[in-house]
């Protein structure tokens, strides 16, 4: 009997989530990786844009099912991560193992939430949500994309094409686009970057209810985000990789709760300290 995936927005009307036919099941042969359960995500080797190393070698692991926030300054080579596990790091040369810790493939199992919005201008606010179940032959779900749209606070603004709109609400367009994917992996590039701060702790709940017990991947340069959300935080410098502890209390926190802000001082002064430090150049050998 195939395990009915109800998603994280609960069951749609008239929408059966049962498992896609490709999965295998005892009754069709041999077990595979449930491709709907998510895996940890591994990044271990080192990319270089021609000859110049941009980062490595490092080994980057994110735990199945949880929430990882990366951290680091500007040019390090964070987005390049998520481009690389995404399939779309043009112009990057990767050496070295990526992928699902599952084994599986990773395509058809992520949503990558990019820096710039990537909205198609010719395209209203519910269509670009739509994109993707249009891309893949799906009969689009309108109702569930308002219903998105909704829950990012654009009721009423379905029809409206992205030059209609503000940065912030182009922001959460795209957003929505992401959660409405319904991945088990989802990567997420500064996803609240352009939000006032009451949408984006609004915004950040709301990714979190609906994305709880995905793999998450997310690129943010906000120490408060970072202590809100992580169950994992990672900085990552020139110099490689660190992990820093997270608050003890379940994510999300309150952003102004004491062991919250405390956990944003800390953060805040990991990246002050690595803004001090002299970047090791690039070179055709390596960092090390
Ligand atoms: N396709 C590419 N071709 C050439 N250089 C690239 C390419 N992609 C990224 N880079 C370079 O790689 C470096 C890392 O870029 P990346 O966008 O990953 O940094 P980042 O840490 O996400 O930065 P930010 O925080 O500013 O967004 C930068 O110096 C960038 O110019």
């Amino acid at each position: 009997m195939p395990r009915a995936w109800p998603g994280p927005y609960g069951q749609r009307a008239g929408v059966d989530r049962t498992d896609p036919p490709c999965i295998l099941r005892p009754e069709n042969g041999p077990v595979g990786p449930d491709r709907r359960a998510p895996p940890g995500l591994r990044l271990r080797g080192r990319a270089r844009v021609g000859a110049q190393t941009l980062f490595g070698p490092l080994d980057l692991a994110v735990a199945p099912g949880r929430w990882t926030c990366l951290l680091g300054p500007s040019g390090v080579g964070k987005s390049t991560f998520l481009h690389l596990l995404a399939g779309i790091a043009d112009g990057i040369s990767f050496a070295g193992d990526l992928g699902a810790a599952d084994g599986a493939p990773l395509a058809g199992r992520v949503a990558l939430m990019a820096q710039a919005d990537m909205l198609l201008p010719w395209l209203t606010a519910r269509d670009n949500l739509l994109i993707g179940a249009r891309l893949r032959g799906e009969t689009p779900d309108t109702r569930a994309a308002e219903a998105m749209l909704e829950r990012v606070g654009l009721s009423g603004m379905a029809a409206r094409k992205p030059r209609a709109l503000s940065g912030g609400q182009r922001q959460r367009v795209a957003l929505a686009r992401t959660l409405i994917e319904d991945r088990p992996v989802v990567l997420l590039d500064e996803p609240f970057s352009a939000l006032d701060i009451a949408t984006r702790v609004r915004m950040q709940d709301l990714a979190a209810a609906l994305l709880r017990g995905r793999t998450i991947l997310h690129v943010t340069h906000d120490p408060a985000e970072a202590a809100r959300l992580g169950d994992h935080i990672l900085l990552l410098t020139h110099r490689g990789l660190t992990e820093l502890a997270p608050p003890r209390a379940p994510a999300p926190r309150p952003p102004d709760a004491p062991e919250t802000l405390e956990a944003t001082g800390a953060l805040t002064r990991h990246l002050l300290a690595c803004e001090c430090q002299p970047a090791a150049a690039p070179s055709a050998e390596g960092l090390t």
